[in-house]
């Protein structure tokens, strides 16, 4: 879908069927996005719902990762699922299953999909989501992660839902990044943003500051001169905004800018952080360079990584251009002695 030749208003199946007139190559991805959406307007009746459709916080088993799974996980991996298996999709690695599910042998495509993200904000009436990526499925029965192991960049398709005061989509197809609206009069997503364009510099950061002992010095360095605002080197005043559900995080800095950081900590199992390479941060990154910012481990472009494992972890930072370069140099060692020197971050000294 290119930028500027959609219609704002216009339904998400008509998108999609321009999308797929300009490029027939598209045609699975579309029917794959279409049935995710389908899934998507069921969920978020269920959540519109909320308490009188019984407790969705209610705890169930436990997933791969050792994360308690509660009824609305199950309920959303249970829709999703159903919605691909008559979708043109051989393969989905989802969060809640343990092992990639096989579910159309010899189907074009593959979706790694975290089918309710944000657990920790179920039954507490705020913003949780789902988000995909959409590959081309690769046949090997030898490896069952076959179809998962090519970088990020390999995504034909990437997007998430949040469940918020509105339900919205956020979707690339790999030509810009899109928004569309649930209209639930009518129960179909409509254009709202056309071509997201994230602010290269910006003035908000969201990390969850309850882990800073456990961080590594760079990213203790990072947000301490954040804080420090216009007193210390960065020379400006940050605003903080965590939400605890990776979709609203990202849907916030798509639309204003700012800088989101889950990092790798001392915490047991968190070397890598919290979240996870195929079906969140991937995902995420496309998006995000889809709408002219950025994603990295830190370091590492993160569309460059490859995944050994369904659940593999990443570190993950993305957002404004700006502020995603300048955790890089706080990595690489160049920033993050700086805001301890008495040379830096002092008025009259390195700056007028
Ligand atoms: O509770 P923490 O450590 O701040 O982690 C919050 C992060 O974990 C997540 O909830 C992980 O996703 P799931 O809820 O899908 O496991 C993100 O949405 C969110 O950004
Ligand atoms: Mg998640
Ligand atoms: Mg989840």
């Amino acid at each position: 879908m290119a930028a500027g030749s959609l219609e704002v208003g216009s339904r998400l199946d008509a998108c999609l069927a321009q999308a797929v007139a300009g490029d027939p190559a598209l045609k699975d991805t579309a029917a794959v996005v279409a049935a995710i959406a389908g899934a998507a307007i069921t969920i978020s009746e269920v959540i519109g719902r909320g308490a009188l459709g019984g407790d969705l916080a209610a705890a169930g088993g436990q997933n791969s990762d050792g994360d308690v799974q509660k009824a609305l996980d199950v309920i959303a991996h249970q829709r999703v699922t159903e919605a691909l298996q008559a979708a043109p999709v051989a393969e989905v690695a989802s969060e809640e299953a343990d092992e990639v599910m096989r579910l159309n042998p010899g189907a074009p495509l593959a979706v790694a999909i975290d089918p309710l993200d944000g657990s920790s904000n179920i039954g507490v009436n705020m913003a949780v989501g789902t988000i995909f990526g959409i590959r081309p499925a690769v046949q090997d029965d030898a490896n069952p992660l076959a179809s998962f192991t090519s970088p990020g960049t390999a995504q034909l398709a990437a997007g998430f839902v949040t469940y918020g005061p509105a339900t919205a989509l956020v979707l690339t197809l790999g030509q810009g990044t899109q928004i569309y609206v649930l209209d639930r009069a009518e129960g179909a997503f409509r254009l709202t943003h056309p071509q997201l364009d994230v602010p290269v510099s910006a003035k908000e950061y969201a990390i969850n500051a309850s882990n800073a002992r456990h961080w590594e010095p760079p990213i203790k360095a990072f947000v301490e001169d954040c804080l420090r605002g216009a007193d210390g080197p960065r020379d400006k005043d940050f605003n903080m905004r965590w939400l605890g559900s990776l979709v609203a995080d990202a849907q916030r800095v798509l639309l204003r800018g700012g800088v989101f950081l889950y990092p790798g900590d001392q915490r047991k199992g968190y070397a890598q952080g919290r979240l996870r390479l195929l079906y969140e941060a991937a995902p995420i990154a496309l998006l995000m360079e889809q709408a002219g910012a950025g994603a990295t481990d830190g370091e590492r472009r993160i569309l460059d990584i490859e995944a050994t494992g369904v659940h593999e972890r990443v570190p993950l930072v993305f957002g404004s251009v700006e502020e995603v370069e300048c955790v890089a140099k706080y990595f690489g060692g160049r920033n993050h002695a700086a805001g301890r020197s008495p040379l830096f971050g002092q008025r009259g000294l390195m700056r007028s």
